[in-house]
């Protein structure tokens, strides 16, 4: 964890990537906004990432998941010329993140993890403030219309609730107009209807042409929100993939559980292929399978008439599988 004090320039005010130590070039990805080749980074003699790709395309939420300690920070503020590499490759937006820093400045807005602001700076201020130290790309007065921040213009930033806080945190990445946006653990200690309406937010920067990289550790968010997301254990990306493919590699049962109108039976669930146990108590039946048995025991109990209402499937999600990954029972 780190902890600091958001300022316009912070993405960029301690350069420090080595120079480039010839590592191979990157895979040509013409959508590529983030290019990362053979990263490391150790921390003393801890090696804290190793050897790490990744790449992001243009106008995706990109999801970064990883337990503890993983080196999801120092993955993310590596990117920006935040923190020294060892050795490696990086690229953003065809740029070098410490020799290009000035240039990239103005198309870059991050939320770094636990960002904070002066207690008794007002939200107006702030925004004021940062869109000038930013060239006035944008408008401070419409920045605080669009992010629903007006009515908070005179208030101080520690009277806000958390979830201003992060409306106020999201504002400010964007003061530049960035191409690409860094938001870390964003909902963090939020409510869940905080972290709803945060998750709109999320859609509506990317809706509006930038590439978000967003670093959290609530699987449901990461699931709800990115186009493809990575899983970093031990230093490693282990998987990158859309949420739909990482979760089609958890392994699981799929359980489809129904309740039977009075008077209807079924008999033949048993023989379904892919079928492993139907047990009944009572009227409610619950079948488990792989992934083709939903639909298979629904098309029998339509074949046989049996039309029930609250059938449900109970598929693996995503934490099942980052738990598996994270602990090596799916090989990545
Ligand atoms: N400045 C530092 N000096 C020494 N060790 C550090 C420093 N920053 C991070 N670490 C260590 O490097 C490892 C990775 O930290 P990092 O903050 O990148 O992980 P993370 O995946 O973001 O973790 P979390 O989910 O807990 O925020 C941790 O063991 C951490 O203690």
């Amino acid at each position: 964890m780190n902890t600091q004090t958001l300022s316009p320039t912070a993405p960029h005010s301690d350069p420090a990537l080595e120079p480039e130590t010839g590592a191979p070039p990157v895979d040509p990805d013409a959508d590529s906004v983030i290019e990362v080749r053979d990263l490391t980074k150790s921390y003393g003699d801890r090696s804290v990432i190793r050897n790490l790709d990744l790449c992001v395309r243009r106008g995706e939420i990109f999801g970064i998941l990883g337990p503890n300690g993983a080196g999801k920070t120092t993955t993310v503020e590596t990117i920006q010329g935040l923190r020294h590499a060892d050795s490696g490759h990086v690229r953003v937006l065809d740029l070098d993140p410490v020799r290009d820093r000035q240039r990239l400045r103005s198309q870059v807005g991050s939320q770094l993890q636990s960002s904070s602001l002066p207690e008794r700076l007002r939200v107006g201020e702030a925004l004021r403030t940062f869109a000038r130290l930013a060239g006035d790309v944008v408008d401070w007065r419409e920045a605080l219309e669009t992010w629903g921040l007006t009515h908070l213009r005179r208030s101080a930033f520690g009277g806000l609730s958390g979830g201003e806080k992060q409306r106020l945190f999201i504002a400010l990445a964007l003061i530049n107009n960035p191409q690409v946006v860094f938001l870390d653990e964003l909902t963090q200690g939020l409510d869940p209807a905080a972290r709803r309406e945060t998750w709109a937010l999320i859609r509506q920067v990317r809706d509006r042409g930038a590439t978000v990289v967003l670093v959290s550790h609530y699987m449901d968010e990461v699931e709800q929100l990115a186009d493809r997301a990575a899983v970093l254990h031990e230093g490693r990306i282990t998987v990158c993939d859309t949420p739909a493919n990482l979760v089609a590699r958890a392994d699981g049962d799929v359980r489809t559980r129904f309740t039977l109108p009075p008077g209807q039976q079924h008999s033949r669930l048993e023989s379904l292929p892919g079928v492993l146990t139907v047990s009944r108590e009572g009227t409610r039946t619950e079948v488990v399978g792989d992934r083709t048995t939903p639909v298979r025991v629904a098309a029998e109990l339509a074949r046989l008439g049996i039309l029930p209402e609250d059938l449900t499937v109970v598929r693996p999600t995503l934490e099942d599988v980052f738990v598996q990954l994270t602990s090596g029972e799916v090989a990545a």
